[in-house]
């Protein structure tokens, strides 16, 4: 109930970001897009870090328009190509000098494949985020104390990771008697929380700190690319019975923002609470063994 109807907890931070540099990706609408706009509207450079050049460059003027900052730039990321990932990477790295909080919040939920022939979902919501984070991890350690905030969900709880298929297939879900696209997606959100988990260990004794997070059921663009008709009946309820994106933000801002939270590295949160996971989901060898199929898939020393 709570994560539907009910508004929920608002980012208490004050905080200003004059100075700081924020990316967030798939910032070109939905839950992104609004937490880019409250966090230039707090003095930040913010990236947004989007697929798409119209649509980046549409949502560019939006958040210049609605924060009232110029200090907002657009940098084209697709997380479904690790030659784009590393092309924004080195083009972030060479231009931009600081950065203070890395928010991995695109996410997709469909059926197909990256153009490296990953599983679209593994690809987009995980492997593109593991790699961007690695790429960045010097920068934000030279900045520190920084954050990097891994959008998940609460899907995450139906997820689970089969890596003898992973492996061979460079899929999640691939082998089972349907490829089931809500299954899969929430076996890539379960990937979230266990990069979260074990990029925190790797952190320990750093100026980094992780965290990951469910923000909420939200009226966004996420169901659009399930079935057009599905989306088309759909969209008029989650908007009525769904959170907006202004509320869809308030823990992704809480994970970047909040002060006095840095103990609570590795850990998830609802509702701007941290939360409890389940045993799968803190699992370390689980956790560790993703992070090396990751590893190898991105070609990481
Ligand atoms: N909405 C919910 O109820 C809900 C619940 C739990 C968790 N979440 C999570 O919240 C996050 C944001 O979702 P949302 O609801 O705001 O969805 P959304 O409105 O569909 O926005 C998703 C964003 O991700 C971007 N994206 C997709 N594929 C990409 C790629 N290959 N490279 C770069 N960007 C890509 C999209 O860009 P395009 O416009 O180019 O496609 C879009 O900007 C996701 O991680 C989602 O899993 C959402």
């Amino acid at each position: 109930f709570h994560h539907f109807v009910v508004k929920g907890q608002k980012c208490m931070s004050k905080a200003k970001l004059h100075g700081k540099t924020v990316i967030v990706t798939g910032s070109n609408t939905g839950i992104g897009k609004t937490t880019a706009i409250d966090l230039a509207k707090r003095g930040a450079r913010v990236i947004l870090a989007c697929r798409c050049k119209q649509r980046g460059e549409t949502a560019l003027q939006e958040v210049r328009n609605e924060s009232g900052s110029n200090q907002v730039v657009f940098m084209q990321l697709d997380l479904g190509s690790l030659k784009s990932v590393r092309s924004f990477a080195e083009t972030f790295l060479k231009s931009e000098p600081r950065l203070d909080i890395l928010i991995n919040n695109a996410g997709i939920c469909m059926q197909g494949q990256t153009e490296d022939g990953f599983g679209l979902m593994f690809g987009v919501n995980h492997l593109g985020h593991f790699l961007l984070t690695n790429l960045l991890l010097d920068r934000l350690k030279e900045c520190g104390p920084s954050r990097i905030v891994n959008v998940s969900s609460m899907a995450h709880n139906f997820g689970k990771i089969d890596f003898d298929c992973l492996n061979s297939h460079k899929t999640l879900g691939f082998g089972t008697s349907s490829y089931r696209v809500f299954q899969v997606y929430c076996d890539s959100k379960l990937c979230n929380v266990l990069f979260n988990h074990e990029l925190a260990k790797r952190l320990q004794g750093t100026s980094v700190t992780c965290y990951t997070l469910h923000p909420g059921a939200i009226s966004s663009d996420l169901g659009r690319n399930t079935s057009s008709v599905l989306h088309v009946v759909l969209k008029p309820v989650t908007t009525f019975f769904f959170k907006n994106t202004i509320q869809g933000c308030q823990t992704t801002l809480h994970c970047a923002l909040q002060e006095g939270i840095e103990h609570l590295s590795g850990r998830y949160f609802s509702n701007c609470t941290v939360r409890e996971l389940y045993a799968k989901a803190k699992d370390d060898a689980a956790a560790k063994k993703l992070w090396e199929i990751s590893e190898r898939f991105c070609g990481l020393p």
